[in-house]
């Protein structure tokens, strides 16, 4: 069995990574010349090609030469901030490369399974009768980064009907643990604990939005529910990954803040405030776990201590 990453050196793509090598599934992964290798450097067994994925000469070599049997489609401008700053970049980046992942199926006449990784943010507003979110819920995303995922999933919902590519979305809702980018809320605030810790940063950690409630899950379940989605998931059909239980971005913070010794203040960067941020990601999986068997094992709060131990190993 072969399966192909996009994204390998990325925080998920590196934990599917594992996950696939433990199962005995040969794995090939995409990276590009600037991709920073410290996540995947440790893991042997995995055949990295360099490819543009916006690049359809790129993707087309790479489909052609590989064949894969499985694709996890990972890679994908993820931050939301950063899609406000270059929007046009985060839809061609996430568009274009799915859009040439699938041309490049249909031209070899492939039936590789593929899991394409959306969002939750694609629900964006969310009245309070909505709660949790099930996958009929109206998508009305509320930044670039929603809008892109809003068309991965339906370029996906397309392809599977106009030619028949069995494609899986998942709609994953927050997922963190250790090797989570820095940018995002859980990994910066657990690495301004951890520095603090260090004496590298006086005891004061600066925050954004503190009311927004967001659903997460472990990204070692996460993987493991990518997994499930092409062994178990029908083709065409979307799927929320989450974990049914959401936490204030306030409550994230105190419980990283309870397993330091360290007395440390809280001051809002007005820079970290977003232009709409989403107020409730609150999700419904039990679609997929009715069809799966799949469930979150990783309790939260083992999480948020894994990720603080992984910012305190960091040189
Ligand atoms: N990043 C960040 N977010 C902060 C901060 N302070 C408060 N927040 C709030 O914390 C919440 C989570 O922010 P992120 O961790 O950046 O994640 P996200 O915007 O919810 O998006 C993540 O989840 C999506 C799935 O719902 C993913 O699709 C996306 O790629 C990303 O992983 C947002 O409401 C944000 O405003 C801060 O200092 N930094």
């Amino acid at each position: 069995m072969k399966a192909l990453v996009t994204g390998i050196s990325g925080f998920v793509g590196s934990h599917m990574a594992e996950f696939l090598l433990n199962n005995n599934v040969e794995v090939t992964g995409t990276i590009r010349q600037r991709s920073r290798m410290d996540h995947i450097r440790h893991i042997k067994d995995v055949q990295l090609v360099e490819c543009e994925l916006r690049d359809p000469f790129s993707v087309e070599t790479l489909i052609g030469e590989i064949k894969p049997d499985l694709i996890f489609h990972l890679a994908a401008q993820s931050f939301v901030p950063t899609s406000w700053n270059s929007p046009i970049d985060t839809i061609h980046n996430n568009v274009a490369g799915q859009v040439n992942i699938m041309e490049a199926l249909r031209r070899f006449d492939l039936a590789s399974k593929m899991q394409v990784a959306c969002s939750s943010e694609e629900y964006g507003h969310v009245e309070p009768d909505e709660v949790p979110i099930r996958e009929t819920n109206p998508l009305r995303p509320l930044s670039p980064y929603a809008v892109s995922k809003v068309a991965q999933d339906y370029l996906g919902y397309q392809y599977y009907k106009s030619y028949g590519l069995p494609i899986v979305v998942t709609r994953t809702f927050n997922h963190t643990g250790p090797r989570r980018g820095e940018n995002f809320v859980t990994s910066n605030f657990a690495k301004q604990i951890a520095d603090i810790e260090k004496g590298r940063k006086p005891p004061v950690i600066h925050v954004g939005n503190l009311t927004a409630k967001r659903d997460f899950t472990d990204v070692r379940d996460v993987v493991r529910a990518y997994w499930l989605a092409l062994e178990k998931g029908k083709p065409g059909e979307t799927y929320n990954i989450a974990s049914g239980t959401c936490y204030t971005v306030q409550e994230v913070l105190d419980l990283l803040l309870s397993y330091s010794n360290v007395s440390i203040s809280i001051q809002e960067d007005p820079a970290r405030l977003r232009p709409s941020d989403v107020e409730i990601l609150l999700g419904d999986a039990t679609k997929f776990q009715s069809e799966t068997g799949w469930k979150p094992e990783i309790p939260f709060e083992k999480t948020m201590r894994d990720l603080l131990q992984y910012w305190r190993d960091q040189p």
